[in-house]
């Protein structure tokens, strides 16, 4: 039977994965809410620039207004801040057979089960690194892991079937601790978000400035293991080491550094949000829960607060992108 997915939200995550289903030959529909990529993405189908070269699919495409009355399984790939109202939108659409996933970074499961219920949501975590770089084209700037499994526990036949039909892309890790994955995301990922106080690239920012971005890595990671979470490593990240001592951590940016040089998206997607779309970002919706979760548990996070802070001045253009910022990450730190 041809597996079919509606992927809601066809930027660079939706539409990178929808692609390689595509070739993968499952019967793929999107809806986007972005109405001049939705034209492009009729008229040329869906691009993916690769360093080597071009791959697309002709996919049908709407908008939420134009979108069918019933969706079946879905893969959500809207930014964070976005996932309430749309798993809000998609709950009355859903079939009774219906599940959606979240193939987001940060902590949307829970939301989206809110909407649709525990046992149809599957959690995700996706280390790709994807830009809508015009309407309908995203470029692939460089490979990273995927891991897949159920929300309510363990890995289900349509978990395992979407990692199989994921093989045009490659092989996503099924497991039943997804948690762990996106927990050790949120701790490499505050020191992508940091990286977006200044236009220079992710790695170099984060090879320069290792107090203040092992100080963040420590403070998200601290939350975790409080919350019972256990870590997973992925791609060249390492959890565990941040939270050993100073020399292991620098061992650790050592190689997550050498590996950041190897993927051609230099800046993240929160610099892209700010600089190039001037759009707000997910920084609150990502990192807000994790500030909370640490009053709850005694663990101070003021880096990561002051990280929430920062990004919110450079979105209202209440300051702009220096590199100076980060060297007061760092005598924050120090502090
Ligand atoms: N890009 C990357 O390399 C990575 C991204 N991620 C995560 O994946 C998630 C998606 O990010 P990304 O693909 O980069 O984001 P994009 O902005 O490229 O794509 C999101 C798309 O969803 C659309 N959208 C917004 N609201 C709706 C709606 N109500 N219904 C349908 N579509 C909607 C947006 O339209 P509009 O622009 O008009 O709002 C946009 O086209 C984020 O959580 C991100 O952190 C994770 C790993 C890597
Ligand atoms: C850097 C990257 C691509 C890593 O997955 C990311 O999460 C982002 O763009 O913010």
């Amino acid at each position: 039977m041809t597996s079919q997915y509606t992927i809601v939200g066809a930027g660079a995550i939706g539409g990178t994965l929808a692609v390689h289903l595509h070739h993968a030959g499952a019967d793929v529909r999107l809806v986007d809410a972005d109405p001049e990529h939705v034209a492009a993405v009729r008229e040329h189908g869906m691009r993916i620039q690769h360093p080597g070269g071009e791959l697309s699919a002709r996919l049908p495409i709407s908008t939420p207004e134009e979108a069918p009355d019933e969706l079946g399984a879905v893969l959500l790939a809207v930014k964070a801040q976005a996932t309430d109202a749309v798993a809000a939108w998609i709950a009355p659409r859903l079939a009774a057979d219906g599940w959606v996933a979240s193939m987001q970074n940060g902590l949307n499961e829970a939301t989206i089960a809110a909407h649709v219920g525990p046992e149809r949501t599957v959690a995700a975590f996706v280390d790709l690194f994807a830009d809508v770089v015009a309407p309908g084209v995203v470029k692939d700037g460089g490979i990273g892991a995927i891991a897949l499994g159920d929300f309510a526990g363990g890995a289900s036949e349509r978990v395992e079937r979407l990692a199989h039909d994921l093989r045009h892309w490659g092989e996503p890790i099924v497991t039943a601790n997804v948690e762990g994955f996106l927990w050790s995301k949120l701790g490499f990922g505050a020191m992508l978000v940091a990286s977006a106080l200044a236009d220079a690239d992710m790695g170099d920012l984060i090879d320069r400035h290792r107090a203040g971005m092992h100080a963040l890595v420590r403070e998200v990671l601290s939350v975790a293991v409080a919350e019972g979470v256990e870590l997973e490593g992925f791609d060249a990240f390492v959890p565990g080491e941040y939270l050993a001592d100073e020399a292991r951590a620098d061992a650790a940016t050592d190689g997550l550094v050498a590996w950041l040089a190897t993927q051609t998206k230099k800046r993240s997607g929160i610099w892209r949000d700010i600089a190039v779309r001037g759009r707000r970002t997910e920084v609150p919706t990502q990192y807000g829960p994790v500030v909370e979760a640490g009053a709850r548990h005694g663990i101070p996070t003021p880096l990561t607060a002051w990280l929430v802070d920062a990004i919110g001045r450079l979105e209202t253009g209440a300051m702009p992108m220096d590199e100076a910022h980060l060297d007061e990450l760092d005598r924050l730190a120090a502090a």
